[in-house]
């Protein structure tokens, strides 16, 4: 997992570093790692780096000072590079260098005349200390840029970008990998990230978030991997309840139940409508229904005996294609009340109530569903707010609903009540296809059913569940991605063949 910090606590953090303008090494160290990529992006795009031309957007304060000796480091290897001035003054140490290694400067007007015979621009105009209201050039799609720090446009400690941001190829950051960088538009626009260590690590404090990698799906899941766990019986593995499915969308609880199998499940218990009843059993034969008063006796039967063993449920799934009816309200009573695990998604988010609870449930809201959970919890907010600053939004929710919460989007964020959170990046922009959130659900729950919870939580320190649950909702968005990478490589994606994907998605991923 990747330490990210918000970009103003790393500029806090290295401006007493560079405001004595004596000691240029870490804004040198900076700008030759920015000259490195540079040089890498000219071959990769030219096949030469002799006699190809660079152009850089240089603002009036360090991110431009960093644009200056890159430049500069870049013009003593024969490159020939041009300095586009945005402001009335620029970092004086890095124009004085750019002159004597033979660069060149020249006044913003200029820009379009210099971009038609452009091989890489740089954009270093502003970087962690961009104030919003930003006005920036339009680049032409077809220069590569390369980004110094943060993408100028981008607000480093949120993902927020101003519509004329630059998107860039790839971006060199330094200090620490940025949040601005990895959720929102920010992400989106940061293309390849390369993480410049200056050594401030230790002046940093706490990550605001982590971002995760494939190989940490076995951290994430903590499991014992010892030999017992080769002697588990099918209800040991994990037992699934399902509340899923209605007339109107049949498909939903499938693609769920479909899913959970396919993530190595124990045992499905589903509860869906009659209407929907047959065609589930005949997509998904391993599951087995139901019933109404069965379901009541399980629960108390839960209740009395704690959730191990046969015929017990460990987890619940609830929501994909749930219809608001005064029965599925029951049932979600019920199931709420016996205090299980669950993931709580779609329609069955907007049943829910705002505050304390005390239970193990991740809600898997989507932006717009955020939004409304956030409304009837008091808290008004935009969908635009919501894009502008993710994480912010999705731990209100958790504060909110005493609960881990699981933000989807092309980054993934889950976020428990005290702030700790994780970042998914999604694979393939496909996984933005109906259905693909049900899949999630299901996974989700095979993992809940499979982490034996204890019955009693309350006497558990509460934080450490809730990070624990927060770590295994990143482990479903990691599988749903992995899933949702490897379906994109036969051609477009859609929620059925993630779930063809799924088998071979968790196993590459050593679950
Ligand atoms: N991480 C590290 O360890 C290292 C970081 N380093 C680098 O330092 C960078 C941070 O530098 P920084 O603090 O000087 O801020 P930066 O982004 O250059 O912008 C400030 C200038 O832009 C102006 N300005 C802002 N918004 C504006 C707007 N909307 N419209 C117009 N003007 C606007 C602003 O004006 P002001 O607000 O003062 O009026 C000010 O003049 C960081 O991103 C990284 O590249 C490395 O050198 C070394 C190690
Ligand atoms: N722009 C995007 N790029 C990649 N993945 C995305 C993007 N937008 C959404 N997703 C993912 O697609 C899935 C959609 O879930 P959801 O909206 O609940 O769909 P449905 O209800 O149709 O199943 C989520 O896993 C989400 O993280």
């Amino acid at each position: 997992m990747i330490p990210v910090y918000a970009g103003s606590r790393v500029r806090d953090a290295e401006i007493p570093l560079l405001r004595d303008s004596s000691d240029l090494s870490l804004m040198r160290r900076a700008a030759d790692a920015l000259a490195h990529q540079a040089v890498l992006m000219l071959k990769e795009h030219t096949g030469r780096l002799y006699g190809s031309r660079v152009v850089a957007l240089v603002g009036p304060g360090n991110n431009g000072g960093d644009g200056l000796f890159a430049l500069s480091a870049m013009a003593r290897r024969g490159v020939a590079v041009t300095a586009v001035l945005l402001a009335s003054h620029a970092h004086q140490e890095g124009l004085a260098a750019l002159v004597r290694a033979g660069g060149r400067t020249a006044a913003a007007k200029a820009l379009d005349g210099l971009l038609e015979e452009c091989d890489l621009l740089i954009d270093a105009a502003y970087g962690t200390g961009l104030r919003p209201g930003v006005r920036l050039p339009a680049i032409p799609r077809h220069i590569p840029v390369l980004a110094c720090d943060v993408p100028s446009g981008v607000d480093a400690d949120t993902g927020a970008a101003a519509d004329s941001v630059i998107p860039a190829e790839r971006t060199v950051t330094f200090g620490a990998l940025k949040t601005g960088l990895v959720v929102g538009a920010g992400h989106l626009v940061s293309g390849r990230i390369r993480v410049t260590d200056l050594g401030l690590n230790p002046t940093l404090g706490e990550p605001e978030a982590w971002v995760v990698q494939g190989d940490d799906l076995g951290l994430l899941l903590d499991r014992d991997l010892g030999w017992s766990a080769a002697g588990r019986h099918k209800y040991q593995r994990g037992v699934l309840g399902l509340l899923a499915g209605s007339a109107r969308y049949p498909g939903a609880a499938v693609l769920s139940a479909r899913a959970a199998v396919a993530t190595g499940l124990g045992l499905l218990r589903t509860i869906v409508p009659e209407n929907v009843a047959a065609a589930l059993t005949s997509q998904v034969p391993e599951a087995v229904p139901l019933g109404t008063d069965e379901l009541t006796a399980l629960l108390a039967h839960n209740r009395r005996n704690g959730r191990e063993g046969a015929t017990r449920i460990g987890a619940w799934a609830i929501g994909p294609g749930l219809e608001d009816t005064p029965e599925t309200r029951r049932h979600l009573q019920q199931i709420l009340a016996a205090n299980n695990p669950c993931v709580i998604d779609a329609s069955a988010l907007a049943m829910l109530e705002p505050g304390e609870h005390s239970q193990l449930r991740i809600l898997t809201p989507h932006a717009g569903e955020l939004n409304a959970l956030l409304a009837k919890a008091g808290v008004r907010v935009s969908p635009r707010d919501i894009a502008a600053d993710p994480i912010r939004w999705a731990r209100w929710a958790a504060v909110a609903y005493d609960c881990v919460v699981l933000l989807k989007g092309s980054a993934t964020i889950c976020t428990a009540p005290d702030g700790y959170a994780l970042i998914v990046h999604a694979s393939t922009p496909d996984l933005a296809t109906a259905g693909s959130g049900d899949v999630l659900t299901g996974i989700l729950g095979t993992l809940l059913a499979a982490a034996n919870f204890p019955a009693t939580p309350a006497t558990v320190d509460a934080t450490a569940l809730t990070h624990r649950l927060t770590d295994l909702a990143a482990a479903g968005a990691l599988i749903h991605a992995h899933a949702g990478a490897l379906a994109a490589r036969e051609g477009t994606v859609s929620a059925v063949d993630l779930l063809v994907e799924l088998p071979r998605a968790a196993r590459d991923l050593g679950l």
